[in-house]
């Protein structure tokens, strides 16, 4: 059974946009799974789908086998499990201060008021965001703004936590922090499903990585498959992690010696930037 499925998966906008065209999308409980894709391939409108927030004009969710209802009983249970991090934190983030921001959804939950606190100190501190209690979100940086969201679904304690590029934005050492984060949560059992364009940080942690193009699923495997088929990466106009992370991710595991799947044009490119980068 999968934590999240979706089945043949349609989607087309009121004003006639048709974005998601056939996606079949499906998440194990406790993976880390990555979905890769231009601008404009579908990543927002496919997660806005994982709790509900649209309904597919053609096709299904479902949620730990459960097709999703649309009712508002089976909306709540959706959201208890899945909790969405959007890709602008401005979207999410509207109370007075940082604390009762991060407090909302667990108070929504009915919990008792020390629990309550209890679980906004814990997602606070786990952002790296102590000390901001106090502060109006909108006067926070967009890096803090894009924790204090993450805290907020932290605080909630989901079974799976969907986030829309959470390190587009962040510095590259909180960006590195924000994935370490996610990989904490998810060795602790968590599943975690991510949305970027960041082909070097993100895919070292993933188990599984999807390529979105033009509402369609070009290829799904691990991080090595993926990466070893370049058309593909070319087609969705991405690119091949710089080579220190692309050892990485080859070595990932399974520890054997590196198999390059690449052209020798592509991995001499990529070893010619990150040299450019490091000399
Ligand atoms: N409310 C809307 N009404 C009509 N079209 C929309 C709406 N929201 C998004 N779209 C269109 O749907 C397509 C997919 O957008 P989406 O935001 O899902 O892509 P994305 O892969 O997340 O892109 P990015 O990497 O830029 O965030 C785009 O062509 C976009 O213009």
């Amino acid at each position: 059974m999968y934590i999240v499925e979706t089945k043949d998966l349609y989607f087309r906008y009121p004003d006639g946009t048709a974005v998601l065209k056939g996606i079949n999308f499906k998440v194990k409980k406790g993976e880390m799974v990555s979905l890769l894709g231009p601008n404009g391939a579908g990543k927002s409108t496919l997660f806005l789908h994982f709790n509900g927030i649209l309904r597919p004009t053609k096709g299904e969710v479902l949620i730990k086998g459960k097709p999703i209802k649309y009712d508002k009983k089976s909306l709540v249970e959706v959201r208890k499990t899945v909790g969405l991090v959007f890709q602008n934190p401005d979207d999410q983030i509207f109370a007075p201060t940082v604390k009762e921001d991060v407090a909302f959804g667990p108070l929504n939950l009915g919990l008792p008021k020390e629990e309550v606190e209890k679980r906004v100190k814990e997602a606070l501190k786990a952002v790296g965001m102590e000390g901001f209690e106090n502060k109006p979100p909108h006067h926070l940086s967009g890096g803090q703004k894009k924790r204090v969201a993450i805290a907020g679904i932290l605080a909630m304690q989901p079974e799976v936590i969907v986030l829309d590029e959470p390190t587009a934005g962040l510095d590259p050492v909180g960006a590195s922090k924000i994935m370490k984060l996610l990989y904490d949560l998810n060795k602790k059992g968590m599943t975690i499903i991510i949305s970027t364009h960041d082909v070097d940080l993100v895919p070292v942690y993933a188990d599984k990585v999807y390529v979105m193009y033009d509402g369609k699923i070009l290829k799904e495997g691990t991080p090595k498959e993926v990466f070893s088929d370049v058309e593909t990466i070319r087609k969705a106009n991405l690119r091949l992690p710089r080579v220190a992370h692309l050892i990485e991710i080859l070595n990932k595991k399974d520890n054997i010696p590196i198999e390059w799947g690449f052209t020798i044009g592509e991995v001499r490119r990529n070893i010619v930037n990150y040299l450019k980068e490091k000399c």
